[in-house]
């Protein structure tokens, strides 16, 4: 079954394309929007590499995308950009019952849940990992090597997304992750919530527990900030460091003094990730 792909907005960008497109999908059981950047290289038909872009708490598809500041590197690398939203949406999808930010709506965590009433709905993580590359694939001038980043809960989902899954990612990095989901109070609410309240269930979708028996050992490259309100109770860095240690699996973490968890911080390093990730992309 071929998937229509609904035009939403389109803006010219260091000679490349910003667009954003609406489609149904079938594994969220909703109408989706997501962004993509296609650089100035797309106009030669490709193949492109392709980084996704896993946004935290509060997103759409739309922070990353106006915020970040990617699209002049990306341009120059020749590297397509794809930001998904950050849960599935619309009537019909449940929402928290207090309509809390760190949960329901704009927090589908990357996950696949089980617990009624989101599993219907809340599965993340096939998206993000199956449909939408799929998607991404067969309409746009892409090839099949990708990379995967992401900001905080969309750095714990690009990190648990490569973890999971050797050989689909040529390369992972992620803004200030929440590296440790099992034991900060944002991950207790939604693996509970989403998963169940055995917490044997919820190791699946924890950077560090995957870390410890992952069959490739992708280099990690980190960016968090020390002046980050989140640091200390929601994101963990030292655990996964730790369980990285003990692993022996290769990762980088870059402390950065004086930046916190917002855009701000994202935009002073993204540069650098995005090298990172050509760099990945375009090895033989
Ligand atoms: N209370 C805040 C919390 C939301 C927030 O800080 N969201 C971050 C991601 S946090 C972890 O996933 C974010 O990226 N916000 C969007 C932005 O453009 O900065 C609130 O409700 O705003």
């Amino acid at each position: 079954m071929t998937t229509a792909l609904e035009l939403v907005a389109a803006n010219k960008s260091f000679g490349g394309w910003h667009k954003r497109y609406r489609h149904r999908s079938q594994v969220l059981g909703c109408d989706m929007v997501f962004a993509i950047y296609l650089p100035p290289q797309a106009d030669q038909g490709g193949p492109l590499p392709v980084l996704y872009w896993l946004s935290g708490l509060t997103c759409t598809d739309e922070n990353f995308m106006q915020k970040a500041g990617a699209q002049r590197l990306a341009a120059e690398l020749g590297l397509v950009i794809v930001a998904p939203d950050t849960s599935p949406r619309g009537d019909g999808v449940p929402d928290d019952p207090e309509g809390a930010y760190d949960f329901g709506l704009g927090a589908g965590f990357y996950v696949n849940a089980t617990e009624q009433p989101w599993a219907r709905h809340y599965r993340m993580y096939d998206y993000v990992v199956s449909e939408l590359p799929a998607l991404i694939e067969a309409n746009f001038p892409v090839s099949d090597r990708r990379a995967i980043s992401g900001h905080s809960m969309g750095g714990h989902g690009a990190l648990i997304c490569a973890l999971k899954n050797p050989g689909r990612y040529q390369s992972v990095s992620a803004f200030a992750p929440i590296s440790n989901p099992s034991n900060c109070p944002w991950g207790h609410k939604a693996l509970g919530n989403y998963l169940g309240a055995d917490r044997e269930a919820w190791k699946a979708w924890d950077a560090c527990e995957l870390i410890a028996t992952a069959e490739q050992q992708l280099p990690l490259l980190i960016d968090q900030g020390e002046d980050d309100s989140f640091l200390v109770e929601q994101l963990k860095p030292e655990a996964l460091v730790l369980a990285a240690s003990k692993a022996g699996h290769p990762l980088t973490l870059r402390r950065q003094p004086g930046y916190d968890h917002s855009y701000y911080f994202i935009a002073s390093f993204i540069d650098d990730h995005l090298s990172h990730h050509a760099r990945a992309l375009t090895d033989a």
